[in-house]
């Protein structure tokens, strides 16, 4: 299958790496995963066995590989359709199939250039410069040097087009079923991961002003609402809650957590309310137990109407949208000049990321895909 010596848009490379989060496929691994996740972090205990809870509750089995399979089979098929067709390789920070199991045998198989896709969208330590560690750590681990394997890494795509438009194709969809009456006292809850205030005081270019992560959800909430009532004629009132809390009481995080934020909805006046967590590339546990458990039994007990929206998941636009960025990352590796798509005229964050920027509070790690 590797076959350096095509020529297509996907030149240089000869891989397409998925890399993500992972999750359990069975009870006897939620624990171990759990510890993985947390190693070295402020969590609580208490937290971790409620958090297994959650995965026990569907078996112990998250549902993040899976769709990341899914999505795998979705990127070469359009790689297919596209005449670029290139292994897609994937590899998880905490659980099998290992980033570095998965490294050690693209270098077997003589891959040397691959562009990696991480399944997080937005700018934050979690969602992308601690990708790029989990990318030095694993080379490092192999003895591997940058001229052995060269790993490139599309940028953060939250506003994409075709992200923001599978985002709203999913909206639309899932709206069809609200009743126009009560449009009014319907409210559209962006949802995302909350993350320690520090995290997102500092995310973004390392000479900015931070807050990217916030800012990233907002701009693409606000196109998403706004094609909603374009497409629709629906205008919902919207807004940016957060879930998943983790860590320790003591440390601020993003709030209002969804589940507050639906208590104070209900008590003023609001029937309704349609959960699109667009902070989420995926229908992963955060989603399935946070929202369709937790949040839409907080709704059912405050007699709220709870309409949840799908994730990108392999919606073709997102799928496409993956696909054009890795083109996109390719153009640059070859030193062509590069008009990135975007679906707003504000920042536009790079492939190859600021020194400094989103940066680890714990300890400074080296950092693959990036000036630092
Ligand atoms: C920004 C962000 C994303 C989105 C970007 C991205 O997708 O990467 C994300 C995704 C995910 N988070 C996930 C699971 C967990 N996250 C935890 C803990 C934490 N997440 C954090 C942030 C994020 N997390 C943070 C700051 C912590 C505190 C500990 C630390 O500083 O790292 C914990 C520990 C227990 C707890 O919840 O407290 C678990 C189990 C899963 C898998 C779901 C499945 O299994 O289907 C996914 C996709
Ligand atoms: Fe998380």
């Amino acid at each position: 299958m590797s076959n350096p010596s095509v020529d297509d848009a996907l030149t240089p490379y000869d891989a397409v790496l998925l890399l993500s989060f992972g999750g359990p496929e069975a009870p006897e691994e939620v624990v171990p995963f759990l510890r993985r996740v947390t190693a070295g972090r402020d969590v609580p205990e208490e937290r971790l066995e409620e958090v297994a809870k959650h995965y026990h509750h569907f078996g112990g089995r998250s549902p993040i590989n899976d769709q990341n399979r899914e999505l795998l089979a979705a990127i070469e098929a359009e790689l297919a359709r596209r005449d670029e067709s290139r292994p897609v390789l994937w590899g998880n920070r905490n659980s099998d199939p290992f980033l570095t199991d998965t490294l050690r045998a693209a270098r077997a198989e003589g891959h040397l250039r691959i562009c990696v896709v991480v399944t997080s969208a937005y700018s934050s330590y979690s969602g992308c410069r601690q990708y790029r560690e989990d990318l030095a750590a694993a080379t490092d681990e192999l003895g591997l040097a940058a001229v052995d394997l060269q790993l490139d890494k599309i940028r953060p795509y939250a506003l994409h087009p075709g992200f923001v438009a599978a985002n709203l194709e999913r909206l639309v969809e899932a709206v069809g079923t609200v009743d126009p009456k009560r449009a009014t006292t319907t409210r559209l809850l962006f949802v995302t991961h909350s993350v320690p205030d520090a995290m997102d005081d500092t995310s973004g270019p390392g000479d900015g002003d931070g807050n990217l992560y916030i800012e990233q959800h907002l701009r693409a909430g606000h196109l998403i609402a706004q094609g909603l009532a374009e497409r629709t004629g629906t205008t919902l009132e919207h807004e940016l809650v957060f879930c998943s809390r983790s860590g320790s009481p003591r440390t601020p995080w993003l709030e209002p957590d969804i589940n507050d934020r639906l208590a104070e909805l209900a008590a003023g006046g609001v029937t309704d309310v349609v959960v699109a967590p667009i902070g989420f590339v995926s229908d992963h546990m955060e989603v399935v137990n946070d929202l369709d458990r937790e949040a839409r039994e907080s709704a059912e007990r405050l007699g709220l109407g709870f309409v949840r929206v799908p994730t990108a998941g392999t919606h073709p636009l997102f799928v496409e949208a993956l696909v054009d960025l890795v083109e996109e990352r390719a153009a640059e590796a070859r030193d062509e000049v590069v008009v990135p798509a975007q679906a707003d005229s504000g920042d536009v964050r790079p492939s190859i990321c600021d020194s400094g920027c989103c940066p680890n509070l714990r300890e400074a790690r080296p950092a693959l895909c990036g000036r630092d």
